[in-house]
């Protein structure tokens, strides 16, 4: 919980905030006068027409209308890329990439950001793009949006005050934060410097995952979730606005802070979690099961069962398994596999996976246990054991995470990472091969044309 700034909570809340009172009206949308003379628009993440479940809308009371700025111009976008990501050829091998270092000169959190891969296309509203971000400078005279999608920001390094339209969030490293489709903010950076990922979904909304036979409760529970209450900035200045639109990035001058929104109320809204408050559910008798337990937040796609993108985090917790293989098993997956660390070390890998750290393993990619983790795992003593000093988490997705051009070419990339899998050796043992052939005895194979 953060001092100082205040939360309401619940996840997708009809939530009311007003930082005056007075501001925010009764019983209607859009008087015809405002009482304190404030703009009234409505800010929608949905259709009008979208189911009322997944409807989400927000009603702004606020000093000007979001149309008051000068045209935007484009801008370069860095090393920011978007889909269609057809860069370069995306190759079926495993990949993983050390942290990305903090800049040496003068970044923000938006000139921070580099994309590691992505798929789908924010023209179709489907697939993610794969942000890493790191900054040293705080955002003060600029703010950023999102036309492309809503934006999943987990934390590694350094806590991100979130100054947002509908209020502030403070997000720490443990901690994620969702900033929706459209709303402007900026970041603060407390400590100085800052890194994390960012998952952009050019899909529909995360929203929490059914729970089927666990129940009304469980996984991440609703009233953790938290959403900002109304905060404002009354200034006229200098200030910027960089949008993302279509994968390019636009920038226009505005004579006053953007964030002027004195009251609203509403179901579209910045929310964050503390991932400590996950309650994690995993077997008590043997087997290792699906990863698919782990699901904090999740954006479907058109088809049942098929995430567009699922947030899912691999928390402390114990391991009881019985007569069992405990670390994570050898696979190969239909969905595309992106992980990060936040803390400590990850249950499937002894090295070379660090905080800040991220791997890809994309369609049918065999991976699993590096060879150390597995001979330790398949003779470790089976007595009850927590799982201290990690955090890692994935974010799984049905379409082939491509990666940028940056991602196969840049220094970060562990050329050397199928060489953690090289150790596992042959351990069966058997004198005749299954089709009746002698085991052939040391001698090479020989191959003979007729
Ligand atoms: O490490 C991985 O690859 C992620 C993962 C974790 C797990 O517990 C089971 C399957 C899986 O893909
Ligand atoms: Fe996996």
């Amino acid at each position: 919980m953060t001092v100082g700034v205040l939360y309401q909570s619940g996840f997708g809340n009809e939530f009311v905030s007003e930082a005056v009172p007075g501001a925010l009206p009764l019983g209607q949308n859009a008087p015809q006068k405002h009482p304190l003379g404030l703009y009234t628009e409505q800010l929608s993440g949905t259709p009008f027409t979208a189911p009322r479940s997944q409807n989400r809308r927000t009603w702004t009371y606020r000093i000007r209308p979001s149309v008051t700025h000068q045209p935007y111009e484009e801008i370069p976008s860095r090393l920011i890329r978007s889909g269609p990501f057809t860069e370069i050829p995306t190759p079926p091998n495993q990949l993983r990439w050390d942290p990305l270092p903090i800049p040496e000169e003068p970044t923000d959190f938006v000139d921070g950001i580099v994309t590691l891969g992505g798929n789908g296309d924010p023209a179709m509203q489907t697939g993610v793009a794969i942000h890493l971000y790191a900054a040293n400078r705080s955002m003060n005279d600029r703010f950023f949006y999102s036309a492309d999608g809503e934006s999943l920001v987990v934390p590694q390094l350094g806590t991100l005050r979130l100054h947002t339209e509908l209020g502030i969030l403070e997000t720490a490293p443990g901690e994620i934060c969702v900033i929706p489709r459209g709303i402007k903010f900026r970041v603060e950076l407390i400590d100085g410097q800052a890194r994390g990922y960012l998952c952009e979904n050019y899909g529909q909304t995360f929203r929490l995952p059914d729970l089927g036979p666990i129940g009304a409760n469980g996984l991440a529970n609703a009233r953790d979730f938290q959403a900002p209450t109304a905060a404002f900035e009354n200034l006229d200045g200098e200030f910027h606005i960089t949008a993302k639109f279509l994968g390019r990035l636009w920038t226009a001058q505005i004579d006053h802070s953007p964030l002027d929104v004195v009251a609203w109320h509403g179901n579209y809204a910045p929310y964050k979690y503390d991932l400590a408050r996950f309650n994690c559910i995993n077997t008590v008798s043997f087997d290792h099961p699906d990863p698919s337990i782990y699901t904090v937040l999740s954006s479907p796609s058109a088809i049942p069962g098929t995430a567009n993108c699922d947030f899912a985090i691999f928390p402390p917790r114990w391991l009881v398994a019985e007569h069992s293989f405990r670390p994570p098993w050898f696979h190969r997956n239909f969905m595309n596999e992106f992980m990060g660390l936040i803390v400590g070390a990850y249950d499937a890998k002894a090295e070379g996976f660090l905080p800040g750290g991220a791997s890809l393993h994309n369609c049918m990619a065999g991976h699993g246990p590096d060879a150390e983790t597995f001979e330790r795992a398949s003779s470790a003593e089976l007595k009850p054991q927590y799982l201290d000093n990690t955090l890692a988490f994935m974010f799984e997705t049905q379409l082939v995470v491509r990666p940028t051009e940056f991602a196969m070419h840049t220094r970060i990339l562990q050329h050397e990472y199928f060489e953690c899998w090289q150790g596992l050796r042959k351990h069966f043992q058997a004198e005749v091969s299954p089709n009746g052939r002698p085991k052939p005895s040391g001698e090479k194979l020989k191959f003979t044309t007729r």
